[in-house]
């Protein structure tokens, strides 16, 4: 069972705050800290789960996924059944525990391509580009450089002008690595993809070796939690209060003056003086909207709450990553992330994790090899053509829901060939990480996981109740759009030229998934992505930054259209996917948020 610490804090000193935020997650606690060192207002966040700062779970950062769907940490949520993926509901894991999904995560820490987020500038949101974020990637964390060995044997590399030197969050490079990576990545770059240094410039294109949210000095995950609670939590002005489920926002006169929530089977009240921040994340803050009565006039009323702002966007724009993997085993003689399940070497591993060395070994590794790659890097000029006219179909057709929608397809349509975009990413799993088979006992593998970056297909989020503790209806459509198909299961089967390369063929004995036996043609591929693919953890677009006419949720400065003192902060607010992991853009926008909401409240953001 897992074990909890109190914050001191209870629903009697929690009554009143010039600023309340709902949701202690990545974006929250890190918006709420620096509200809090950079000003004497005062900040309540309202967090459902518990504070579990010694859990090995949490911690330790080779034991990703094993509190995925865990009550004790997370919120469990499926999608509806998906009719082009043979009608699966898929588990969609998001953490409820302060820290939210930074607590649970796996670590990886990257920031996708700088046309990505000028392409947010260009849907109408100033300030929103590479140059207008970088300010807030940097202030964000503290990136530790490779050491040269690290760069010599496995590429890992920093430019440093790009990085933080003295933000909260701890980054640094796994020291931990598998022989077979170095060789993967090699035929990747034989196969003509490019050695990028760094590819957290703006440019992340080609194969590179990624840092990840690890504290060098602890060995432990670093996350909202660790880093911007812990270190704050004897500010007079912060104040935390867990288990504490927030149901609806309070407006009165077209202002937010509060949030009921609930607290130990009791039903309370927070006054906030200013402002309302909702960080709930791209599932919840659409659900506490539309519960507030804030939405679309339709999803309202089939939902049986009282419509009070008229907001269309709300839950529409769902964009996510899935994945789908393919697992090799390994001869003798490597060791991966497989070797943690014989019972000797994973106590000796804990040993050298607990010892302090300064390499505390494959327990305090991360994912770290990736590859990111243009279409026409394994799709013929006839099937990119193809994915133009089905989407340009789309368009034309009424599938997708608003202009914000069309707009952001629309842009990855047109720069489709610009290969300095990447629309496909695979990742080096050092270990067995599929769904279609189980290891085999005393077997080695690795698992390169095909992830979609771009997709098409559009989805929603919606409340089914007006009831808070029904779960809302979560419907990413994946595969409406089949091109989306498409792009994945041909990136699949263009692994098993990577992994006829020089470089990989003598090291694997065989691959399991997709069985070879049963999957060999271009459908059975499509088959085997339908019947496997997993969602990557990254939804977002649920209340997009946008005009309001275009189907926006929040403008520029992500207050919600209509409601005064009412601002949306999380990977919500992302109008257009960008193609990397988004954990690093969540924290940007929190930090650029904290600067916008200090400076309307004429007080500047201290570094
Ligand atoms: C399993 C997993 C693996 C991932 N791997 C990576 C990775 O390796 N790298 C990467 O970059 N990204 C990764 N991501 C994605 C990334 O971590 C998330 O996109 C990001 O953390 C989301 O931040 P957020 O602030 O929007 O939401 P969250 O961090 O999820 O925070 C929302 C918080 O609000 C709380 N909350 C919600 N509703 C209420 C309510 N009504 N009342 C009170 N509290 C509420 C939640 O409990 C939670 O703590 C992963 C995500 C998951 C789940």
């Amino acid at each position: 069972m897992a074990t909890s610490r109190d914050t001191g804090v209870t629903p009697q000193d929690f009554e009143s705050f010039d600023f309340v935020v709902v949701g202690g997650g990545t974006a929250g606690l890190a918006l709420a800290a620096r509200i809090a060192k950079s000003s004497s207002l005062s900040v309540g966040v309202l967090e459902a789960g518990l504070w579990r700062p010694e859990d090995p779970k949490i911690n330790t950062p080779a034991l990703i996924g094993q509190s995925l769907m865990d009550a004790d940490y997370d919120w469990q949520l499926m999608t509806v059944p998906q009719s082009e993926s043979n009608n699966r509901e898929y588990a969609w894991p998001r953490g409820k525990i302060l820290g939210g999904s930074s607590a649970l995560n796996f670590l990886v820490w990257q920031r996708g391509s700088k046309h990505e987020f000028d392409a947010w500038a260009k849907f109408g949101n100033k300030g929103w580009d590479w140059e207008g974020l970088l300010p807030y990637f940097r202030h964000s964390a503290t990136v530790v450089p490779p050491s040269s060995q690290l760069q010599k044997d496995n590429f890992a590399g920093l430019e440093e002008d790009a990085h933080g030197t003295d933000g909260p969050v701890s980054v640094a490079f796994s020291a931990w690595f598998t022989k077979p990576q170095q060789s993967w990545a090699s035929a990747l770059k034989e196969m003509g993809l490019n050695n990028n240094v760094d590819g957290l410039r703006g440019d992340n294109s080609g194969v590179w070796t990624s840092p990840a949210t690890l504290d060098p000095k602890t060995g432990r995950r670093s996350y909202s939690a660790s880093a911007h609670y812990e270190p704050n939590r004897g500010r007079e002005n912060l104040k935390v209060l867990c288990g504490a489920e927030a149901t609806q926002v309070i407006l009165e006169n077209g202002k937010a003056v509060g949030v009921k929530y609930m607290h130990g089977g009791k039903e309370y009240f927070v006054n906030a003086a200013k402002e309302v921040v909702l960080s709930g994340g791209s599932i919840n803050s659409p659900a506490l909207l539309e519960l507030s009565g804030i939405g679309s006039t339709e999803a309202l009323k089939s939902a049986g709450v009282v419509l009070k702002v008229e907001l269309p966007g709300v839950g529409a724009n769902l964009q996510e990553h899935l994945y789908c993997s393919s697992s090799y085993e390994l001869v003798e003689g490597f060791e991966t992330w497989c070797n943690l399940r014989q019972p000797d070497f994973a106590s000796k591993a804990m040993e050298s994790y607990n010892s302090q060395d300064v390499d505390r070994g494959i327990l305090a590794s991360a994912f770290s090899g990736f590859a990111f790659l243009p279409l026409q890097k394994y799709m013929s000029p006839q099937e990119i053509e193809e994915v133009r006219k089905e989407v340009d179909g789309h368009l034309k057709s009424g599938y997708y829901a608003n202009e914000l929608e069309k707009q952001s397809v629309r842009e990855v349509l047109a720069q489709l060939d610009n290969q300095s975009i990447p629309r496909m990413e695979y990742i080096f799993a050092p270990g067995f990480f599929a769904h279609a088979s189980a290891p085999k006992e005393n077997k080695n593998y690795f698992s390169i996981l095909s992830a979609l970056q771009s997709p098409f297909s559009r989805g929603s989020i919606h409340i089914t109740s007006a009831d808070h503790s029904k779960k809302p209806a979560i419907d990413p459509r994946y595969f409406s759009v089949k091109a989306d198909l498409k792009i994945m299961s041909k990136a699949m089967k263009n692994c098993d030229a990577v992994v006829e390369s020089g470089h990989l063929k003598d090291l694997i004995v065989r691959r399991q998934d997709p069985d070879p036996a049963k999957y060999n043609s271009e459908e059975d591929f499509d088959e085997f992505v339908k019947d496997y693919a997993q969602t990557e953890y990254h939804h977002i677009g649920t209340c997009s930054m946008a005009p309001k006419s275009a189907g926006g949720v929040v403008d520029d400065r992500l207050r919600v259209y209509g409601v005064d003192g009412l601002r949306v902060v999380d990977a919500s607010i992302m109008p257009l996917m960008p193609s990397s992991h988004i954990v690093a853009v969540v924290y940007a926008i929190a930090e650029k948020a904290a600067a916008m909401i200090l400076e309307d409240h004429q007080l500047a953001a201290k570094y």
